[in-house]
């Protein structure tokens, strides 16, 4: 089945089991450019397993995920991991940095990966680090940096390619109360701002009032399915 025209990522029917633990049990949704989607839900809900699924970091047993035109999940591993790395941006719940590297060449990483010159790269990392609020740590290395610096670091590694989608699994796990609020705002302004589509899993559901929609998971199924992030499957 080809996917409506006017969604960027959709999914119908996922099923995803880890072994013998189920974590989907038919899972379906659109998202158009620019939207921001929150995926609400109690632990263990199957949230991170949907954004693994939907960004090719897991194939699901069944069902379909499809990027624009591209079925994602008929994509060769290289495919897969050309598209993350390319067109998709991933903030996870703790920041995965490079030791070795700089704060903005952490930052910097997927414009110099995608062959962008040494210069304009670091510039663009530098832009980031600062509407981020850790201009200052732009020297220093992530062992030298608070949790919650390096987190803001790795969403704006996460952002400085400007991708298509970006999945953001409990971005905001590793901050204080005070800080979530400032980078939840940073976050889906640059959404809004750049026509980044973003799904953004949390069970904090305050995070929902600043989504477009949301789309509530409970124990691997929408929780309504007639509720408005249900795909069209009209198509
Ligand atoms: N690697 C794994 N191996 C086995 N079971 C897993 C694995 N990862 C997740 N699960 C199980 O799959 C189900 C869905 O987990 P998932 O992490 O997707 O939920 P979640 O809503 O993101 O939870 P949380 O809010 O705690 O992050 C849970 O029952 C979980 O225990």
């Amino acid at each position: 089945m080809a996917p409506p025209d006017n969604e960027v990522l959709w999914a119908r029917d996922v099923h995803y089991a880890h072994g013998r633990s189920p974590a989907l049990l038919g899972v379906s949704l659109g998202v158009r450019q620019g939207e921001i989607l929150a995926v609400t839900g109690p632990r263990g809900s199957g949230k991170t397993t949907l954004l693994n699924c939907l960004s090719g970091q897991l194939v699901p047993d069944s069902g379909e995920v499809w990027f624009n035109s591209m079925p994602v999940h008929t994509l060769t591993p290289t495919s897969r991991e050309r598209l993350r790395r390319d067109r998709f941006g991933w903030i996870g719940d703790s920041p995965q940095l490079v030791p070795e590297l700089t704060a903005w060449e952490n930052a910097a990483l997927p414009l110099l990966l995608a062959g962008t010159g040494h210069r304009r790269a670091r510039r663009t990392a530098m832009e980031w680090l600062d509407r981020l609020d850790v201009l200052e740590c732009a020297r220093k290395r992530p062992a030298a940096l608070l949790q919650a610096h390096r987190q803001r670091i790795a969403i704006a590694r996460a952002l400085v390619h400007q991708p298509d989608v970006l999945f953001a699994d409990e971005p905001t796990a590793p901050l204080h109360r005070a800080d979530r609020a400032q980078v939840l705002r940073t976050l889906t302004t640059a959404g809004r701002s750049h026509s980044i589509t973003v799904v953004l899993a949390t069970h904090d559901a305050e995070v929902s009032t600043l989504a477009d929609r949301t789309l509530t998971i409970v124990d691997g199924r929408e929780s309504d399915p007639s509720n408005a992030a249900a795909c069209s499957l009209s198509a």
